[in-house]
């Protein structure tokens, strides 16, 4: 509490403390009891006034017992005169207390300092409890407001819209000096409940206009600005807007937009009302302005803010740029922070501007002014980037060149300014009857304007007339012309997005619709593989169920073939049980090899042609699943002509009682088994009598051509190399095709005729030697399953190519070569070790 409210008017020599302490300072004064009779010396501070006084009560605003303590120096009378503040609002004896003799007043002028100390104390406490109390319902109410103000901004701008986004304000001047001298009548009449209504009173009759608002003279330019305000907001929202002012001359235009220095008019209020709000949103978006300022003179734009001297010769165009607006380039534009700085550069661009003297106005301005403030924001959350223009439009006057009596210089001038309104006139006019076409490049004005000029821009115009009856045809002229420009309906505004953010955005859009239409390809690419695979698997599927029978067929053959293993076991038992009943043990000859015994330990020997078997009736059965069959087996069997229905060639194994180490295979063919060749079983028996002098025990394999029947011999050069002649001249010669396409059973003949030679010969007598004539009827090949390789070097006559083809074997040189070779060198066989191959193979 400062020093000096408490009053003490009349100081009492006593206080009744018990009184006082329940009320307080109460300014009723029913307090402290005052004793008359205890009056204390200091009666200079007694008065009739300060009787009725209470302690400490304020004298400010209170009622007239007490005196206004108008001064803050403390009267001897004052609490404050005894008692001194601190810094803390603590009362602490003023030296003055030490000058008061009487104790009593002393002891109550203390203790009042006390009351007051422990007052304050309590203030301050519930000062502190208040604030924790109300501090969250303040700061919750301070964001409830802010949220608030955000909504009634955005409900605005949505009201601003539904009334249209082109609004016209009219505002009429007040007479002036010399209209009300030449006795000019009011002809305009205002209702003040009405704001949006006005009526022009012309011969008895009154013609109404309807407008969004309606300023008459009194009107002033805090009102006017106050209407004007949420259109420039938007402009900080990011919309394009254009505020102008259109009129007759004379009639307030610039006293409007430019105003004076005692009033300054929309276009200094507009910028402080942008630095002001960008200021209170500066948390969240950061604003940057700047200002130009140009002028429309004779069809030409001059730049208001160059200071160079060429401003007549320097040439300034309209280029519209990529975003589809409209710069002038090289005007200047300066970056404005604050009120002053747009102040100064306002006062600069007007005293540049071309005025000159009328009739009508003797500073009346000769051309458009046009300043255009540049809003760029960034908002510091969502990082998006506006970039917004106000253009604020002074316009010239519109004037009748015979009434305002101009010529030279001044008439051009008007012409030129009547001309541009006219085409202002015209883009009004398309763009009220929704004009495809608007004739925005009529005149460098419309030009300018064309991004503020209907479209997506809010605009708001004033109609300036004048009251004057003697402006009477001027101002319905205007008020028309305003009434047109209100009936322009216009699509809801857009805001503004900053170009270069455009672009990126542009590109941003491009390229999703690239990744858009590669995600469709993707799409029916992966279509077509779903449907490839799942086609896939169908067939995956029927392959499964195949797989599945083949391997239960296979099942079953296992199952068979273990049924046949057993079965052949069971007759395996029953010939060794037949055999063991014979004289002599024979080698095993059928499959598996892998069971028979070595053919070293095989004791087997051939037994006697015709002799019967003991068993013939049990191995007949057995044999036929064997593919070598023993000698005496297939005697009994592969000639026997109870067979001859088995129609193949069939193999013999030959076994000697010698030392076994080559096997040798013996192939018969079918028809050998036919009743008409029976005599062949006369040859293989001496065949089987010269087995039996061979020195150790061999086995060989005979291949038969088939129907050709075997009247072969055979014979052994030595121990080392075997070769079986037989004799064909019997029959009739096969032909040679048919030797070539006969294969032997036995693999390793098939399979690589490098590794075998076939040595053919068709002895004529059997013991050997071959008629020329015969030489080309042999018919049968044998095969020695051993590796053999002629030595060409020493048997010049045999061509080594040829021997080792196989099929070319049957051929006459060969075959004669090799019979004399057998017959008369009898060749020995060496073990070389091949160069080649790094094998070891026998060499003739
Ligand atoms: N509302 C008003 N209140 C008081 N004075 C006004 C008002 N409107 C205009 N005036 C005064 O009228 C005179 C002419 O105004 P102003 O120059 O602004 O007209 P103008 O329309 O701009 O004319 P011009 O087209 O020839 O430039 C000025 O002296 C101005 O102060």
């Amino acid at each position: 509490m400062p020093e000096g409210d408490f009053v003490v008017t009349a100081l009492p020599t006593f206080i009744d403390l018990d009184s006082e302490q329940e009320s307080g300072t109460s300014p009723d004064c029913t307090g402290p009891t005052v004793k008359s009779e205890q009056y204390t010396s200091v009666e200079e501070s007694t008065t009739d006034e300060g009787k009725n006084s209470c302690v400490g009560e304020s004298t400010t605003g209170k009622a007239g017992n007490t005196e206004p303590s108008s001064t803050m120096e403390p009267r001897p009378e004052t609490l404050g005169y005894f008692m001194e503040a601190l810094d803390n609002d603590c009362l602490v004896e003023s030296p003055m207390l030490k000058g008061v003799a009487t104790p009593d007043l002393r002891a109550s002028i203390k203790l009042l300092g006390t009351k007051y100390n422990s007052l304050m104390e309590k203030n301050k406490m519930e000062i502190n409890k208040c604030k924790k109390e109300c501090g969250p319902r303040y700061e919750a109410l301070k964001k409830k407001y802010a949220n608030e103000c955000l909504e009634r901004r955005r409900l605005y701008n949505e009201l601003i819209e539904l009334r249209g986004n082109i609004r016209v304000f009219c505002r009429c001047r007040p007479l002036n000096s010399d209209e009300i001298s030449k006795g000019y009548s009011n002809v305009i009449d205002f209702d003040p409940l009405h704001e949006t209504e006005l009526q022009i009173i012309c011969d008895s009759s009154k013609k109404q206009f309807k407008f969004d608002h309606v300023f008459g003279p009194a009107a002033n330019q805090e009102a006017v600005f106050a209407e004007t305000l949420p259109v420039v907001v938007s402009a900080l929202d990011g919309y394009n807007v254009c505020i102008f002012a259109y009129g007759q001359t004379g009639t307030g235009k610039t006293f409007t937009m430019e105003g004076t220095p005692e009033n300054r008019g929309v276009n200094y209020r507009a910028l402080e009302v942008l630095f002001n709000t960008s200021a209170t949103r500066s948390s969240d978006v950061a604003y940057g302005f700047s200002v130009s300022m140009l002028e429309v003179y004779n069809e030409r734009i001059r730049d208001l803010l160059s200071e160079s001297t060429d401003q007549a010769t320097k040439k300034l165009e309209i280029k519209q740029s990529a975003d589809g607006t409209h710069e002038v380039p090289g005007l200047v534009e300066p970056e404005v922070c604050t009120t002053d700085e747009v102040w100064k550069i306002l006062r600069t661009g007007a005293r540049n501007r071309s005025v000159g003297s009328t009739a009508a106005n003797e500073l009346s301005s000769r051309s458009h002014c046009l300043v255009r403030v540049t809003i760029k924001s960034e908002n510091r959350v969502s990082g998006q980037r506006r970039r917004s223009h106000m253009w604020l439009v002074d316009l010239a006057g519109s004037e009748r060149i015979s009434k305002i009596d101009v010529e030279g210089e001044r008439l051009r001038e008007s012409q030129f300014i009547n001309r541009s309104l006219s085409a202002l006139g015209d883009v009004i006019s398309a763009l009220a009857s929704k004009n495809p076409h608007i004739p925005y490049r009529n005149s460098k004005l419309t030009h300018l304007l064309q991004s503020s000029l209907g479209g997506d821009c809010k605009t708001l115009m004033f109609v300036q007339i004048s009251p004057s009856s003697s402006d009477l045809g001027e101002t319905t002229c205007s008020l028309n012309f305003a009434t047109r420009v209100r009936g322009i309906e216009q699509g809801p505004a857009r805001k503004q997005t900053d170009p270069a953010e455009s672009f990126k955005l542009k590109q941003i859009t491009e390229k999703l619709r690239a990744e858009e239409k590669e995600n469709a390809r993707l799409n029916e690419s992966m279509r077509l593989l779903n449907m490839k695979y799942t086609s896939r698997e169908n067939v995956f599927q029927t392959l499964q169920e195949k797989v599945r029978e083949a391997e239960q067929s296979s099942r079953n053959y296992q199952q068979r073939v273990r049924e046949l293993e057993n079965q052949l076991a069971a007759e395996k038992r029953v010939v060794k049980d037949n055999t063991a009943t014979c004289q002599f043990t024979k080698p095993p000859l059928g499959p598996p090899q892998k069971q028979r015994p070595p053919l070293g330990r095989i004791t087997n020997r051939v037994p006697p042609m015709g002799r019967p078997r003991p068993t013939a009736s049990t191995s007949g059965t057995l044999s036929q699943n064997k593919e070598n069959t023993s000698l005496a087996a297939s005697n009994s069997y592969g000639l026997n002509p109870q067979n001859r229905g088995v129609n193949k060639a069939r193999r013999v194994s030959v076994a000697a009682p010698l030392q076994a180490k080559r096997r040798t295979s013996l192939a018969f063919p079918p028809s050998m088994r036919d009743p008409q060749t029976m005599n062949a079983e006369r040859k293989y028996s001496q065949l089987e009598q010269q087995l039996s002098q061979m020195r150790g025990q061999r086995r060989l394999s005979v291949a038969v051509v088939p129907a050709t029947p075997l009247v072969g011999a055979y014979s052994a050069s030595n121990s080392k190399y075997r070769s079986i002649f037989m004799s064909s001249s019997k029959y009739a010669p096969s032909p040679p095709n048919a030797v070539s396409a006969w294969r032997s059973r036995l693999p390793t003949v098939a399979a690589s005729s490098r590794q075998q030679v076939r040595l053919v010969r068709s002895p004529a007598n059997g013991n050997g030697s071959t008629p020329e004539g015969e030489a080309s009827n042999s018919r049968y090949c044998f095969s020695v399953q051993k590796r053999v390789q002629v030595d060409s070097l020493r048997h010049q006559p045999l061509r080594v190519p040829q021997v080792l083809t196989g099929a070319g074997v049957y051929g006459l040189p060969l075959r004669d070569n090799v019979n004399g070779a057998t017959r008369f060198a009898a060749p020995q066989a060496k073990r070389v070790l091949c160069n080649n191959s790094k094998r070891r193979m026998s060499v003739l």
